[in-house]
């Protein structure tokens, strides 16, 4: 059975309309998450939500604790995790208001851990195509049906922050051919794919960044002013995914992503790695 998680990016810090909802604190093996999870049934399905920057939005780009948001959700039994997040776009035909559904990342990232495994238990995944295909779709239905304009496939830069952009730097994305700009898909999408996880990212475009001639530098008050908007309708996306998913087994292998990954041989593994992982990697421990 799929189990439905959400981890709320910008502006989205908890859905309604869950049944039997309840917030659950749990800790891992990386500490504990942005914020304790909430739980609860939509249409007969199990979801779970997670508010990336903690309620309050207590936690930058940076300090988000990626790795204990996925291996929480993993631990919580979640099989799809979508991925919400405010951005900015680098095309005038992805205006702020519109839905991005993501299927690409530059990581410009340079503070973050990004993986799972290390020393004593080293592995690779392929994250050449690092979203699920059929949760992507499933997303984009229901951002429609939600009344957003959705554009299907995108470049997300992924930047440090936690200030924006130069207006160079903007040009420069724009040049490498990034359709749009967060700050926080990375490493969120290559733990996802580690945690053998269908992930989907939808991009909420809020404002065009710094490159744009006729529009002026993005500024916090901007972007504030378009998730109020953009956040109802994210909230009925997220209430239509359950009626979306189907049981087509997903091309991209996402659940089955560890099968040849792990390159330490069974005798040279670090215990207390092993231990650590269990959640994340136990199928193929
Ligand atoms: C509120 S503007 C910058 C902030 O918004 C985005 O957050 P999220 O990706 O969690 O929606 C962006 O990445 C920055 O963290
Ligand atoms: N222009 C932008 N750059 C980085 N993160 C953002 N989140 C929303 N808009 C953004």
């Amino acid at each position: 059975m799929a189990v439905i998680g959400i981890i709320g990016g910008s502006g989205l810090y908890q859905v309604d309309g869950l049944q039997n909802a309840e917030w659950r604190a749990l800790d891992t093996p990386w500490g504990a998450p942005s914020d304790a999870l909430l739980h609860g049934m939509l249409d007969g399905t199990a979801m779970v939500f997670l508010p990336r920057h903690g309620r309050g939005h207590v936690h930058t780009p940076s300090s988000v604790p990626y790795r204990a948001n996925i291996a929480a959700m993993k631990a919580a039994g979640v099989t799809h995790l979508v991925s919400v997040s405010a951005t900015g776009s680098f095309r005038d035909d992805m205006a702020p208001g519109d839905f991005v559904i993501v299927d690409q990342f530059i990581d410009r990232t340079v503070q973050r851990a990004a993986s799972f495994f290390g020393p004593g238990l080293v592995a690779h995944v392929s994250i050449a195509h690092p979203v699920c295909p059929l949760l992507s779709a499933a997303c984009a239905d229901a951002a429609r049906g939600a009344g957003a304009t959705v554009h299907e496939g995108g470049t997300y830069l992924a930047m440090e922050g936690p200030q924006f952009s130069t207006v160079a730097e903007s040009r420069l994305y724009r040049e490498w051919g990034c359709d749009v700009i967060g700050m926080t898909n990375m490493p969120e999408a290559r733990l996802a794919r580690e945690a053998e996880l269908h992930y989907a990212s939808v991009a909420m475009i809020t404002d065009f960044d710094s490159w744009h001639p006729d529009h002026g530098s993005v500024q916090i008050t901007d972007i504030l002013r378009t998730l109020q908007g953009n956040v109802g309708r994210a909230a009925e996306m997220v209430a239509a995914l359950p009626g979306l998913l189907t049981d087509a087994a997903c091309s991209e292998g996402c659940d089955h992503a560890l099968d040849h990954a792990i390159m330490t041989a069974p005798d040279m593994r670090d215990p207390a790695m092993v231990y650590r992982m269990k959640t994340i990697a136990g199928r193929v421990l």
